[in-house]
């Protein structure tokens, strides 16, 4: 049976304006192409923090020329993130198995997500979206009532807030298009939060992290592997201090360890060492891999990459 993986795509596999995502998606697709032509069934989620941001300037700017237009919510602007990428990724992943005489249809779900309206999150907003700022421009940004912080040295962006993902609503329609050997983008942008009112899904004004969604997807999916594709090869411990060093494999124990000891920085290593965790330790035989994106398929065959592995691992 064919290996089923979860690919979490980060910001350098979409770029960060529209130009830029044209070129990234098909050195994208190569490597997802690579996957697919070795014999996995794949899903494919990314991330959105730029896209969402860039959306939901420019929707402001509508409803500012024309208080007649709506106010556009932030879980709208995720829906319009989902498509706007979906339909450049999925149009190159077309073309790139086409052109290597594969023929499996790639499909774009338009994906929702259950939260918690009571999670911690809501109260403190940690998830960067936009462009990068400088100090003068986030100190604007402050002062008409958003939430700003700085971005792992890469300077100042909005936060908003990221609560966790409780239930990825289309699953059973993933799963369907999956075991029709489908190629299925889902959950992009960590899905749309929405929160669950009896039948009524009411959209949250949120951005859900893509690595913990990817989580939920692949778990839900009883994937064999997550792969979260980045701009690191592997991950490292005393990241970017003299003693620095990369990790090849880390157990559920060790990965808990390092994170309590504070070597992943938060809003971008933490939550994928968190997510790969989680996927590890939920169920015999899984692994999570962290690596670059062009180096996909090396770090799925075990040659780079760190992997994040289980139980049954951890025993031998
Ligand atoms: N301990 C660590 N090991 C490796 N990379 C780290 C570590 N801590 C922070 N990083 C940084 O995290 C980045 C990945 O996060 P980010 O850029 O937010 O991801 P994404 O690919 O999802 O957009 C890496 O490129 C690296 O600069
Ligand atoms: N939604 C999300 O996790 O986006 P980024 O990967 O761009 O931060």
């Amino acid at each position: 049976m064919a290996k089923r993986v979860v690919i979490a795509l980060g910001g350098n596999a979409l770029g960060n304006n529209l130009a830029e995502q044209m070129l990234a998606v098909k050195h994208t697709a190569r490597a997802i192409g690579d996957l697919i032509e070795a014999g996995y069934e794949v899903v494919i989620s990314h991330g959105n923090g730029p896209q969402v941001g860039m959306i939901n300037v420019a929707m402001g700017e509508m409803h500012k020329a024309n208080p007649e237009t709506s106010v556009i919510p932030m879980s709208v602007c995720v829906a319009m993130s989902q498509g706007y990428i979906g339909y450049d990724l999925q149009n190159a992943l077309r073309e790139e198995l086409l052109n290597r005489s594969i023929t499996k249809s790639v499909v774009t779900l338009i994906t929702q997500v259950e939260v918690d309206p009571n999670d911690k999150a809501f109260d403190n907003p940690t998830k960067p979206i936009g462009r990068f700022m400088t100090k003068e421009e986030a100190d604007e940004l402050v002062l008409k009532g958003y939430s700003v912080m700085e971005d792992a040295g890469r300077g100042y962006r909005r936060v908003i807030a990221s609560p966790r993902p409780k239930r990825i609503i289309e699953m059973e329609t993933i799963k369907t298009l999956l075991d029709a050997g489908q190629v299925v983008i889902a959950a992009g942008g960590g899905g749309i939060p929405v929160i669950a009112k009896g039948n009524h899904l009411s959209g949250s004004g949120a951005v859900i992290d893509k690595d913990f969604a990817s989580c939920e997807l692949a778990k839900a999916l009883h994937a064999d592997c997550l792969i979260i594709l980045t701009a690191v090869e592997k991950v490292a411990i005393n990241f970017n201090k003299p003693n620095e060093k990369w990790l090849d494999t880390l157990t559920v124990a060790e990965a808990q360890k390092y994170i309590e000891e504070g070597h992943f920085a938060k809003g971008s290593m933490l939550p994928k060492v968190e997510a790969a965790l989680d996927f590890a330790a939920s169920s015999v035989g899984r692994t999570a891999i962290i690596t670059l994106l062009e180096k996909a398929k090396e770090g799925i065959e075990g040659s780079t990459g760190t992997r994040i592995v289980g139980v049954d691992h951890e025993s031998k």
